[in-house]
């Protein structure tokens, strides 16, 4: 305990530190810029908010300290921090980067760190900025060429850049990541600085796990109480995967109450989602919908001793969440919430219907009942829970109007999902998926629809990029803020990570490493 207690004192101490490297007047913009980037890729910003706020406000207004420079590296950290913060950064600056109106320059391809750098820029794009779709093909090309990279750390980021950008990953594993892999010498700063920043990400990554494991470990105890093998025989029993991805929605410690609920939740959902796709039949599941629309157990009395126990869970689960919303001072919420489940098992009971009918619903049919079936807009709803300040009656009354930025990340949910598990669930008898319906429609090969498909994604991440600046260019919009936003922003990221390969949830194995390194292995302190 004392040596706990001694790394919290340290832990105060760099805070401090840092802060002051955030905060001293007088350094030099892309020294800055390369600071905030680091803080980020660490997991600690979340500490120093308001001060990087600041500075990035500083920054957008001094645009011709970098305009006038040709210096590529920091000009795209410059605009990827400045858009990530929602502030106005116009796309034109890699103008001069072109000969004339043609390509990029063939000269930049041999400059790994900013090719780099301009290819993490490119994700933040909005629709229609050409000039960064073709900077992306650009940059794409020269970092995947097998360039001459010499440094190995240099490698291994281009590597995993080109794998996942920095705009869909999700903060704490990338913590992880960057923490085991910083190399002191690739950072400006001084060495005595890198080394301060260094520890300070090591001391907080593992005091924030402790705080993980201990939530974890009580909602593992309550989901060992429900017995899933035996009580729900059919079901995916995936606790650990569910508190990943709620931790992905939200790790900083002042969630912890959110996280606690909205994985017993979306455990629940999980169970639901089984329920309703694989084992009770149309029949079965009309008067369980029904009841839980008007909370009257006695529909269920003559359902199978599961789905009687599946609708105690979703009972106790809105209980918690009512009784939470009311104990913060909103009970208005609680009305958008239940909405928004009665709208999902709706949509449940529609896909399990056209599943018994061996109805095959036209694309538009499909993508308007299974964009519900993502189950986003009530999570969503719940995950404000744990943003009170941010989270006011307006937001609900907002994201109720299905806003672009939800309807986005939806998207990458229902298409990203559908890609990577259309083929298993048409071996079981399952609603035809988006990749089906889009065949039916237009007689393309299932290749082609797939490749279709992951523009449409790539769409919506542009979308949801530009409901970012929306948000500072309409300040009256008052229900879109950071705190918001970035939880639909975390789901789709979420939704990368599981099923960008494969269907990570079902075939669980895949999600283990993450799973260890976040939630089991503190980071190593050394000495
Ligand atoms: C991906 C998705 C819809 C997530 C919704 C959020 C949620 C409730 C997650 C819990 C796990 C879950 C049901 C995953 C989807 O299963 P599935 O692949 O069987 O989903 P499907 O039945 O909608 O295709």
């Amino acid at each position: 305990m004392g040596g706990l207690l001694t790394f919290e004192v340290e832990h105060e101490e760099l805070k401090e530190t840092v802060r002051k490297m955030v905060t001293t007047a007088g350094s030099a913009v892309d020294q800055k810029l390369r600071l905030i980037d680091a803080l980020q890729h660490l997991g600690v910003s979340y500490h120093f908010e308001s001060e990087i706020e600041d500075e990035l406000l500083n920054m957008s207004s001094t645009t011709d300290l970098l305009s006038d420079s040709n210096d590529l590296n920091s000009i795209a950290i410059w605009f990827r921090l400045l858009r990530q913060q929602g502030l106005h950064a116009s796309a034109d600056i890699f103008g001069k980067f072109k000969e004339g109106e043609g390509n990029f320059k063939v000269s930049l391809a041999s400059d790994v760190p900013s090719l780099l750098s301009l290819y993490e820029a490119c994700f933040l794009a909005i629709p229609g900025e050409d000039i960064l779709d073709q900077a992306l093909a650009f940059a794409t090309q020269h970092l995947g060429s097998g360039n001459k990279i010499m440094n190995p750390n240099l490698v291994e980021e281009v590597r995993f850049a080109l794998l996942r950008p920095i705009r869909k990953r999700l903060p704490r594993l990338e913590a992880r990541r960057y923490i085991d892999t910083f190399n002191m010498d690739d950072h400006q700063s001084s060495k005595e600085n890198s080394a301060s920043l260094l520890r300070f990400a090591q001391l907080d990554f593992n005091i924030v796990q402790r705080l993980h494991q201990e939530e974890l470990r009580e909602i593992q105890q309550w989901w060992v109480d429900l017995d899933v093998a035996t009580n729900f025989k059919y079901a995916r029993d995936r606790i650990a995967e569910c508190y990943l991805w709620v931790m992905g929605m939200y790790f900083e410690p002042k969630y912890s109450q959110g996280r606690r609920l909205l994985t017993k939740l979306i455990a629940v959902m999980s169970l639901g989602d089984d329920t309703y796709d694989n084992y009770a039949t149309y029949e079965e599941l009309v008067p369980f919908t029904e009841a839980i629309e008007r909370w009257d157990i006695n529909l269920v009395s003559n359902l199978p001793e599961c789905m009687q126990r599946l609708y105690a869970l979703y009972r106790d689960s809105f209980d918690e969440i009512e009784e939470a919303f009311a104990a913060d001072g909103r009970p208005f919420a609680i009305v958008y919430a239940k909405k928004a489940l009665d709208t999902l098992l709706k949509a449940y009971l529609m896909e399990a219907k056209w599943r018994d009918e061996g109805y095959r619903p036209k694309l538009e049919e499909c993508m308007q009942v299974s964009l519900v079936t993502t189950c986003f807009t009530f999570l969503t709803i719940v995950s404000f829970l744990a943003v009170p300040e941010a989270a006011t009656e307006d937001t609900f009354h907002w994201i109720s109007t299905d806003p672009t930025v939800l309807v986005a990340s939806k998207t990458v949910c229902r298409l990203m999902n559908d890609i990577v598990s259309h083929k298993f669930e048409q071996e079981r008898k399952h609603v035809p998926s988006a990749v089906e319906c889009y065949v039916d429609k237009t007689g393309l090969s299932e290749e082609k629809v797939v490749e279709l498909l992951n523009e449409e994604v790539a769409k919506a991440w542009k979308d949801i990029n530009e409901e970012y600046l929306m948000m500072n260019r309409q300040p009256n919009v008052v229900a879109a803020k950071p705190p918001i936003l970035d939880r639909m922003l975390n789901l789709a990221r979420v939704i990368d990570l599981i099923y960008k390969e494969d269907d990570g949830y079902r075939n669980s194995h895949l999600l283990k490493h993450y799973v260890v390194s976040v939630l089991q292995e503190p980071v190593s302190l050394g000495v």
